[in-house]
């Protein structure tokens, strides 16, 4: 099992990823992080039982840095970083946008980085996480970030050319689906069914549509079919998505965070 583990600035996903951690077995002894609010640290040390440390110490005694700062605070963390982050130092990528050539210019030579996009379904072990290698990772390093990750959710590898159009679908996916999810319980409330009712309707109706996605193995086409009876109620609610254009504005949506996603990368590009 991979040695210490330090998360450099545990926002949300930082904090996603400790609690998912530390759920899936992790011990709290092999954790730490940074903070730059010693509130926030505070509040997490004493939720978690985690350590919060500086970077010099995270450099020190942790074999894998997990950087999860917002993109447009990374280059005074890899600054931070930078006299102390060795060969021998593992750093890992969360940050959406960001290339590990960035890390690449801003580390010493040879320093391995590894870029990944996860998502917050890893509070539950449900996250979707996919990772690239930087010019120094090797398939070794690789299989660390696989291991550690696949406590809390699946993994994947992927090109890293792809991790801008992963970062639309499966990082920023879960948002889409809670914002589905908020709009069916108002269109509940809409028809007067008390609210609690309607999140109950609306949560266990997504938490069975997911697991016959997960368990079944059937395309979303054929499921969908399954629901909608010929001059039933399922097909004169399809026709005003359709005609509301849900589905052009879906590509539309992911194409934007994809846009997004590009653009913070570029923010940081030297060329
Ligand atoms: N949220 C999500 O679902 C996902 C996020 N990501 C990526 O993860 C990264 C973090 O996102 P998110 O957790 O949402 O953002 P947050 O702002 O919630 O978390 C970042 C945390 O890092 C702190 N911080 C900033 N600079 C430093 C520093 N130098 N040293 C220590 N702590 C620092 C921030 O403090 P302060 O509050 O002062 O800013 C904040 O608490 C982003 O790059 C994002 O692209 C990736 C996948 C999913
Ligand atoms: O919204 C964002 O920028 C981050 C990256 C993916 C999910 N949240």
């Amino acid at each position: 099992m991979t040695d210490s583990i330090a998360v450099l600035g545990a926002g949300k996903i930082g904090e996603a990823l400790l609690s998912g951690l530390l759920t899936g077995g992790r011990r709290v002894e092999e954790l730490m992080f940074t903070e730059r609010h010693p509130e926030r640290a505070a509040e997490l040390t004493a939720r978690y039982g985690v350590a919060a440390v500086d970077v010099a110490t995270a450099a020190k005694e942790a074999a894998v840095l997990i950087v999860a700062v917002k993109p447009q605070d990374i280059e005074p963390l890899l600054d931070e970083l930078a006299p102390h982050a060795t060969a021998d130092t593992l750093v890992v990528s969360l940050c959406a946008g960001l290339p590990t050539s960035l890390y690449e210019r801003s580390l010493d030579d040879g320093v391995p980085v590894v870029r990944v996009m996860p998502n917050t379904p890893m509070v539950v072990g449900e996250a979707m996480s996919a990772i690239s290698p930087g010019r120094h990772a090797t398939n070794d390093h690789l299989a660390v970030v696989e291991e550690l990750l696949s406590v809390v959710g699946m993994v994947v590898r992927v090109p890293e050319s792809q991790q801008d159009a992963v970062t639309a679908l499966s990082g920023s996916g879960p948002a889409y689906f809670f914002y589905l999810v908020e709009a069916m319980i108002d269109a509940g409330i809409l028809l007067g069914l008390p609210r609690a009712v309607s999140e109950k309707l609306i949560i266990q109706s997504a938490v069975g549509a997911a697991t016959m996605l997960a368990k079944t193995g059937e395309h979303p086409v054929i499921l969908r079919e399954a629901v909608t009876s010929p001059a039933g109620t399922t097909i004169m609610a399809i026709r005003e998505l359709e005609k509301h254009g849900v589905r052009a504005a879906l590509l539309d949506a992911i194409e934007a965070a994809r846009d997004r996603s590009q653009e913070l990368g570029k923010a940081h590009d030297p060329s």
